[in-house]
């Protein structure tokens, strides 16, 4: 078996849905056999790893063997399809390239990412919607799914799509005077069980619970106090070094016990979103068709561009 044949769980997740019901199973025996794989090659020589794709950059420490993953959306990384599916893309290639480790952060000086572009959303047909709907499903269970140690330096705001890729990642280091949150009611949208399932990892249920009902955005502050976030950091460079060290401290753990490990803590939910996904883009492209939320993602869309001009 090639280290090329091992299924990523999106691939895994665009089978039949008599494929997919055993496919945790199926799954973890393949990650067990090109795991295994891949501590057999370690005693290799690192390879120091720099590709980009339009909209994310990937490079790889040579001394470390961390990958660094880099949305670079200007101005606030706003989720289009392009990115989403670069998001994948840059996640497969690290998982291919023998890294320690994935660190997921941001080009922009003040943004995060300002989650789904609004603008893919808005006055569009029901097709666009179920692709855009799909491939953020695509790129979350690529990030959630990985059974490599994952981290977020979150060095600016993090709303609805940005906090879901934050809180996909194992650890999150944020630095001062942002915000990061789940805000979808707002938006007069429900945010679907799979969408919240990073956020109930991190967050006491009532504590989730009443920020999702409120579609309330933590300042990094509050987000450290709720645990929302690991650690606070005074610039992206510490916000880096603190998740190097989190990727650091699996160094003398064994790496397929320790992936498979956090897979176990996963696998109810990644199953749940298996069972719905199709029906959750189906949900999605009737919420998002409805007249009275497209005019308020219209209206939402204006008050931003407003704020801007400010
Ligand atoms: C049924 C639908 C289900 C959808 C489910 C949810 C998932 C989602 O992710 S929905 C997206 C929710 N996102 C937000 O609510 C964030 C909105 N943005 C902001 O709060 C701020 O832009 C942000 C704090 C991220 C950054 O602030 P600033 O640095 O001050 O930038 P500006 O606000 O001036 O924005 C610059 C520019 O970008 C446009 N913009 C911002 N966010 C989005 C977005 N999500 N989609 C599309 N465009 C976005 C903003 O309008 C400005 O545009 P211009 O005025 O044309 O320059």
């Amino acid at each position: 078996m090639k280290l090329s044949s091992r299924i990523p769980f999106r691939l895994a997740l665009k089978q039949t849905p008599e494929q997919r019901s055993s496919s945790i199973d199926t799954y973890q025996r393949t990650m067990l056999h090109s795991n295994l794989l891949r501590l057999v090659a370690r005693g290799g020589p690192k390879r120091l790893m720099s590709t980009a794709t339009k909209l994310t950059t990937v490079e790889v420490n040579d001394k470390t063997g961390i990958a660094t993953l880099t949305m670079n959306r200007p101005p606030v990384n706003s989720q289009n399809v392009q990115l989403l599916e670069d998001l994948q893309k840059s996640i497969t290639e690290i998982e291919n390239n023998k890294s320690r480790g994935l660190i997921l952060t941001s080009a922009m000086s003040n943004v995060f990412s300002a989650g789904l572009d609004i603008h893919e959303m808005y006055n569009t047909n029901e097709e666009r919607l179920r692709i855009v709907w799909t491939e953020l499903q695509n790129a979350w269970i690529a990030l959630y799914g990985s059974s490599l140690p994952t981290a977020a330096a979150i060095n600016g705001h993090a709303p609805a799509g940005g906090c879901l890729l934050a809180t996909a990642c194992e650890y999150r280091v944020m630095v001062p005077n942002c915000r990061i949150g789940l805000n979808e009611t707002q938006l007069g949208i429900i945010a679907p069980k799979w969408l919240m399932s990073g956020f109930l990892n991190v967050l006491p249920k009532r504590v989730a619970e009443r920020a999702l009902t409120q579609g309330r955005m933590f300042t990094t502050q509050e987000a450290f106090e709720v645990g929302l976030v690991d650690e606070i950091a005074n610039s992206k460079e510490e916000a880096l070094e603190k998740c190097s060290a989190f990727i650091g401290s699996f160094a003398k753990v064994n790496s397929l016990a320790r992936g498979l490990t956090k897979l176990q803590f996963r696998a109810e939910n990644i199953k749940e979103f298996e069972k719905i996904r199709e029906k959750d883009v189906a949900n999605f492209i009737a919420l998002a068709s409805r007249p009275e939320i497209q005019k308020d993602m219209g209206i939402y869309l204006e008050n931003l561009k407003k704020k801007g001009k400010k």
